[in-house]
């Protein structure tokens, strides 16, 4: 008997998320004996719904909703040996994994994928118990990420995310910390450590051109010195895709990569948007971890 699990953020979307579940449900019941809707009502439950989900035999498991949905829903499947199917309809404010993916983020166009079953296998990376699909980071202007009020997003939307971090960067603050991978090492002060296994961070696409979602590698790059006019200076190598080494720049590629703090200072990363864990910890990728439905 074949299991399809849905889980809703009732929250997301503008409020307009559980608008989708009949159409979802009407589609899934074409291909599934059996549909389960399940909606969350805080944080963790969709972590929750998905481990469940996935142990209860599920063969697929669609999020519908922001990156925060959809990150919990990746961390209630990942630790589990057989895994479902994965797909999502995006509600949120930035959408990276979907973006990635070329998901519609017109949520009525993005239903469509679950008519038919055309799947790519992507890569998944793991810091300490936390799996994720696209980036991580450490750093005062990645902190101030989780310093975003509700209210601030649905006012700015991704805007929202720019003037937090432009705030911190003219602060200019920096971390101490050891990097620690087998191609590379590093110790020192820096503005940030930054890693995607996408090419994608924030919403800007290639940021890693070389990154890929099947290389079972996650690229890193440690920004030395990233005050204003550096930052002016090198944004348009970034969006033009030039980045690989430059003076204020190390790029690593790797599959394993140790993060610590030089000095015992209590420093917090983010990860695919959220808050994920202190230092120090170990990234490593898990290759072609999770299948995920796509157009
Ligand atoms: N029923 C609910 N009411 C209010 N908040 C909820 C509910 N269910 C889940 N949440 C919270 O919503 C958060 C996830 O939101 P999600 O990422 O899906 O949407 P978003 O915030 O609009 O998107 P983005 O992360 O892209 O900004 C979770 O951290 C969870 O705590």
């Amino acid at each position: 008997m074949k299991k399809a699990q849905v889980i809703i953020n009732p929250s997301s979307g503008r409020g307009k998320a559980e608008d989708y579940a009949d159409p979802i449900i009407k589609i899934l019941e074409k291909r599934y004996e059996e549909v389960e809707i399940r909606k969350t009502e805080g944080a963790g439950d969709a972590k929750r719904f998905a481990d469940e989900g996935t142990r209860d035999g599920a063969n697929l498991i669609v999020a519908v909703g922001g990156d925060g949905t959809v990150n919990e829903a990746v961390n209630g499947i990942a630790s589990h040996e057989k895994r479902p199917k994965f797909a999502i309809i995006p509600l949120g404010t930035v959408n990276d994994l979907a973006r990635v993916l070329g998901i519609p983020l017109d949520p009525e166009e993005a239903i469509e994928i679950l008519s038919e079953e055309h799947l790519v296998t992507i890569d998944l990376a793991k810091a300490s118990d936390t799996y994720f699909t696209n980036g991580l980071a450490v750093g005062k202007i990645p902190e101030s990420i989780h310093e975003v009020t509700a209210e601030e997003k649905s006012k700015l939307g991704p805007l929202a995310y720019i003037w937090a971090g432009a705030k911190k960067l003219l602060e200019n603050e920096k971390i101490a910390v050891k990097v620690l991978s087998e191609e590379r090492e590093f110790e020192g002060e820096l503005t940030a450590v930054v890693m995607s296994l996408t090419g994608q961070l924030g919403g800007i696409k290639e940021v890693f051109p070389e990154a890929k979602l099947q290389d079972g590698k996650i690229h890193i790059l440690l920004v030395h010195e990233m005050d204003l006019a550096e930052t002016a200076k090198i944004l348009p190598e970034i969006l033009s895709r030039q980045i690989t080494e430059s003076e204020n720049m190390t790029y690593i590629t790797t599959e394993k990569v140790t993060l610590e703090a030089l000095h015992g200072e209590d420093y917090v990363s983010d990860v695919d948007g959220e808050e994920g864990p202190h230092l120090p910890f170990t990234v490593e990728v898990l290759k072609a971890h999770l299948q995920v439905l796509v157009p």
